[in-house]
């Protein structure tokens, strides 16, 4: 198509919804700095709830559910302002506990400031979180977790109404799965509870480790983040603190999926290697060579990538399933058979029946893919139907035979900084348009 060039990322004044299109080919080559991972940023911002003080946030990625959580911390009466990477968040003229539901409809993530509005007033109004459609997400864990600490929750009309009456309570918590929200919920609410809470079977995400860095920062005692059982002795009050969002590990691994899959050559800087293992072995299955230096990691695709014989999506430290996308798409263009299976979430294989659009040979069978490969793929129309299935589908399109358009990028919008000119800045022929 002759008028590619034309729409070069400047927009178009036509009613029609946005669009990327890529054309592939090209492999991706040069340098990267890996944006702060979405999935810190959020509830570090609604943790600055909790705080009495200016929270002063660095490496925050501008993206579209950032935008949201300023939102809501606006809503609640708190000041934010934006110098760049660096958001400041100041609390001490909240006047609100309250969410409405077309903020809470918005993000998973807006179930985060549950546990941060009850430590700074001992009472929330929110709704049910929206978010990603990757199958059921209900906040079941979330609700009796909170209710083991005192908190007296009563759903009224598709709306929580929550009240501590005696305070936060300390208490023992043994999550029935580890459940990264649910595990936020409960470092947030503990943090300024009376006594001491423990919680059993906690999330051991490396986002985890962020939000119980930054409490501690601003206060707190939390102990054993980053492993199952966390022990969280209550204090008086959490003061702000500056801090760092730590490096996207999803977004990294996206990058570094897309230089795989178009016989590329990319060195991401700004990454934390050790968030990536359980992704590298994937990689370097498939034939890749990874170099890592300090917080760089070079990664080189070989002639013909390989399968990827068995992933399987687990709670960290296991294969992480916001991986799974970007992952498989490799796994379509491997010289054989990979098998994957999805064990978090029930709907989040959307984007294999888009993939087969391209070209792919995906069998879907419940929580098992079946990716027989192929030699490659071709350019065709396909639709982002989530965050992580949509920027897979825009590496597939780098790596496909002439032009993919791929529809509804809002959703990737929600997870990944400036993501065309990114792939621009190492080759890639993508546009919004
Ligand atoms: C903003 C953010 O950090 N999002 C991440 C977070 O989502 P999120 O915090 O929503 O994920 P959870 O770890 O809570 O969910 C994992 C599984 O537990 C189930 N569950 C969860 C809570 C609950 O109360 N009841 C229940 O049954 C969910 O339906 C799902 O099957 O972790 C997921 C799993 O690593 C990632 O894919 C998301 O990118
Ligand atoms: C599914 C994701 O996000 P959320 O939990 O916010 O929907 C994700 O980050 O891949």
């Amino acid at each position: 198509m002759e008028t590619f060039g034309e729409f070069s990322g400047a927009g178009c004044f036509c009613s029609r919804p946005e669009s990327i299109l890529t054309r592939g080919g090209n492999p991706l080559r040069g340098e990267i700095c890996v944006q702060g991972a979405k999935n810190s940023t959020l509830p570090l911002l609604a943790a600055a709830v909790a705080c009495r003080g200016e929270t002063v946030l660095h490496n925050c990625p501008e993206l579209t559910d950032v935008h949201v959580s300023v939102r809501i911390l606006r809503r609640l009466g708190c000041r934010c302002t934006r110098r760049g990477k660096t958001l400041v968040v100041d609390p001490d003229g909240m006047t609100r506990c309250d969410i409405p539901h077309e903020l809470m409809r918005e993000m998973r993530s807006s179930i985060v400031f549950l546990g941060a509005i009850l430590a700074r007033t001992g009472e929330a109004s929110l709704s049910f979180p929206g978010g990603c459609e990757i199958g059921p997400r209900p906040i079941d864990l979330h609700l009796s977790a909170l209710r083991k600490l005192g908190v007296e929750i009563r759903e009224e009309h598709g709306c929580l109404l929550c009240t501590a009456p005696h305070g936060i309570t300390g208490g023992f918590v043994s999550l029935a799965f580890p459940s990264v929200g649910a595990t936020e919920n409960l470092l947030l609410a503990a943090a300024t509870g009376n006594g001491t809470t423990v919680v059993a079977n906690a999330a051991r995400e490396p986002e985890i480790v962020d939000l119980a860095r930054y409490l501690n920062q601003c206060g707190a005692r939390i102990y054993g983040a980053g492993e199952s059982c966390v022990i969280i002795e209550g204090v008086r009050a959490l003061h702000g603190c500056e801090y760092t969002v730590m490096p996207d590990r999803i977004v990294a691994a996206t990058y570094m999926a897309a230089a795989a899959v178009t016989g590329g050559t990319v060195l991401l800087k700004k990454v934390n290697g050790s968030h990536l293992l359980p992704v590298l072995s994937a990689f370097e299955e498939t034939g890749c060579v990874i170099l890592q230096s300090g917080d760089e990691l070079l990664i080189r695709a070989p002639e013909r990538l390989q399968p990827v014989r068995h992933v399987r999506t687990m709670p960290y430290p296991g294969f992480p399933t916001d991986a799974q996308a970007p992952v498989m798409v490799m796994a379509a263009l491997g010289d054989g058979t990979s098998i994957f299976v999805e064990n978090i979430f029930e709907s989040r294989y959307k984007h294999a029946g888009e993939l087969n659009r391209l070209g792919a040979k995906i069998k879907v069978e419940g929580k098992v893919a079946v990716i027989e490969g192929v030699p490659e793929l071709s350019g065709a129309p396909v639709s982002a139907q989530d965050l992580r299935g949509g920027a897979a589908l825009v590496a597939a399109g780098l790596a496909a035979q002439g032009e993919t358009q791929i529809m509804n990028p809002q959703y990737i919008d929600r997870g990944y900084e400036r993501f065309e000119e990114n792939l621009r800045s190492l080759g890639a022929e993508v546009y919004r348009i």
